[in-house]
């Protein structure tokens, strides 16, 4: 143990990722593609090339994402707090008719009529709007409806009695001086996050929407509101506030160390191993409290290192909600029909089939922990695939050159080990193999009797679930897996003519 030295805690206001987040302009330019793959993905879908039968469509959607099958929101707190109807376990939601302008405000005026009840009354109240854009009417849309939801918006968020906060842009532009680039810490695919001192001399990050069309932007704004509003929890990124005008704008407490990612991959200083196990338990118990500690299913969707925050004491603290989803507790899973999340930690069944649900999540811890074990990336500068590179090491038992070599060989073998099985089984390719996350973080705690249990379990033959029923993970190879991510980046980096 030890060894490594631990980065040292910024001083007040000082943010680690001043240096680090801010990213090199090579690392800037590594990552590109996977930044355009985040927003581009909302323009396109994928055609299905893996099997027959797909489901998938061509469309050009917005982002957010219902998940109330066919079902029609009209717009009263009411007929939102009705839980599906349809009870059929496997059904597969589909997208309500695109909607006029009218309709579309009404919608949003009844989601923030419901937020204005708190945190306690909307937890089952999401609104189901998924407008579906087609070129023809995503720009009608741009140009006549978006202006009307934002007044719309304004006008709801005024209003808005909680604990959250409504800033000005004058307050906003004062806490950053402007906006200014060197209060720039952090870039994601649809956001520029500002680091801010507000009046009351609090440190706060500004999130800041800049990509994509307007529509995009809302929805995006939106989802993450509607989420992140129902969330508490030690290991979840805390909102202060939001600001409409001038732009949409989340204000988050500022966690000075920045990003797990600016911290694995940029920091001249790295993480020792205690620091890393307690980031892996940490996200474990934040991803557990999406799951099943809030009123409703929340999936993430893109878990990964640049979305795990680090607080002054390295507690890992989960963000980014702008793809997260609820889940009804009588479905199994949701599907979807394009691609979202970032490559390198999305599940073979996602690719297949656009299955979503807590195994895609947990899939993608499972990358997360392979990177803090390992110092390497989801997918690296050659587009090696992090799981096919560690998947052997760990079968054979080869800790020494599967651990991060930064770190010295000062780790704790027992808890490597532990941390090592955990990401392995997390990262099965078939996903009732893979293990909740409550049954995670008793593992990460030291419970090697749920190991074993999961170890066992891999090898047994396991009763099939429906997603088990269409996808034959025995067919499903690592060659199939990496021509499927590759294929995938074609078509998304290709260029696109909508919108
Ligand atoms: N509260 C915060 N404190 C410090 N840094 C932050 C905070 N929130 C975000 N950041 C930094 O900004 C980066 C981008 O933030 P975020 O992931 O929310 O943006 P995004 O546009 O949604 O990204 P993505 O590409 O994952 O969609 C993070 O990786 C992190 O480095």
């Amino acid at each position: 143990m030890g060894g490594t030295k631990e980065p040292s805690a910024p001083t007040s206001g000082e943010t680690s990722t001043d240096s680090k987040t801010k990213k090199s302009s090579s690392e800037k330019r590594k990552w590109e593609p996977f930044r355009q793959l985040r927003r581009r993905h909302h323009r396109h879908a994928f055609s299905n090339t893996t099997s027959a039968g797909s489901e998938f469509e061509e469309c050009s959607t917005t982002t957010m994402e219902c998940i109330e099958p066919n079902e029609e929101y009209t717009g009263s707190a009411e007929s939102m707090e009705s839980e599906p109807t349809s009870g059929n376990k496997a059904s597969i939601s589909s997208y309500s008719e695109p909607q006029n302008g009218l309709t579309q405000i009404v919608q949003w005026r009844g989601f923030f009529r419901i937020l204005k009840k708190g945190p306690g009354t909307a937890s089952q109240t999401l609104p189901p709007v998924k407008p579906k854009l087609t070129r023809k009417n995503s720009k009608k849309f741009r140009d006549d409806i978006v202006p009307n939801i934002c007044s719309a918006l304004d006008a709801e968020l005024c209003g808005f009695k909680s604990s959250w906060r409504n800033f000005s842009l004058s307050e906003l532009q004062e806490a950053t001086n402007n906006f200014s680039q060197e209060n720039l810490i952090g870039e994601g695919g649809y956001a520029e996050v500002f680091k801010g001192q507000l009046k009351s001399g609090m440190f706060v990050a500004i999130k800041r929407l800049n990509r994509g069309t307007p529509e995009e932007m809302t929805i995006d704004f939106l989802s993450e509101l509607g989420i992140i509003v129902h969330v508490d929890h030690p290991n979840i990124a805390k909102l202060i506030g939001y600001g409409v005008e001038g732009g949409m704008h989340l204000v988050l407490q500022l966690s000075p160390h920045g990003s797990l990612a600016s911290i694995l991959y940029d920091a001249k200083e790295k993480l020792n191993w205690k620091t890393r196990f307690k980031i892996a338990l940490g996200a474990a118990e934040g991803l557990c409290y999406l799951h099943e500690g809030c009123q409703r299913r929340i999936i993430h969707k893109d878990i990964k290192a640049s979305n795990i925050l680090l607080s002054e004491d390295f507690d890992a603290q989960i963000c980014d909600f702008g793809l997260a989803k609820w889940l009804p507790d009588q479905w199994t899973h949701h599907t979807v029909s394009k691609v979202e999340g970032t490559f390198g930690y999305l599940p073979p069944e996602f690719f297949m089939h656009g299955v979503v649900d807590e195994k895609t999540d947990v899939y993608a811890f499972g990358v997360l922990l392979l990177e803090l074990i390992t110092g390497r990336q989801a997918i690296d500068s050659s587009q090696q695939s992090i799981v096919m590179w560690a998947k052997p090491l760990i079968r054979e038992n080869k800790m020494n050159e599967l651990v991060d070599p930064i770190l010295d060989n000062a780790y704790d073998p027992e808890q490597l080990q532990r941390i090592a099985a955990t990401a392995s089984i997390c990262v099965h390719p078939t996903a009732a193999n893979r293990p909740q996350m409550n049954e995670v973080v008793d593992i990460l705690k030291g419970n090697d009797r749920g190991l074993e249990v999961l170890k066992q379990r891999e090898t047994e033959t396991l009763q099939r679930t429906y997603s088990e029923e269409i996808f034959d993970a025995k067919e499903y190879n690592s060659t199939k897996y990496l021509n499927d991510i590759n294929h995938q980046m074609e078509i998304l980096l290709e260029p696109s003519d909508d919108v």
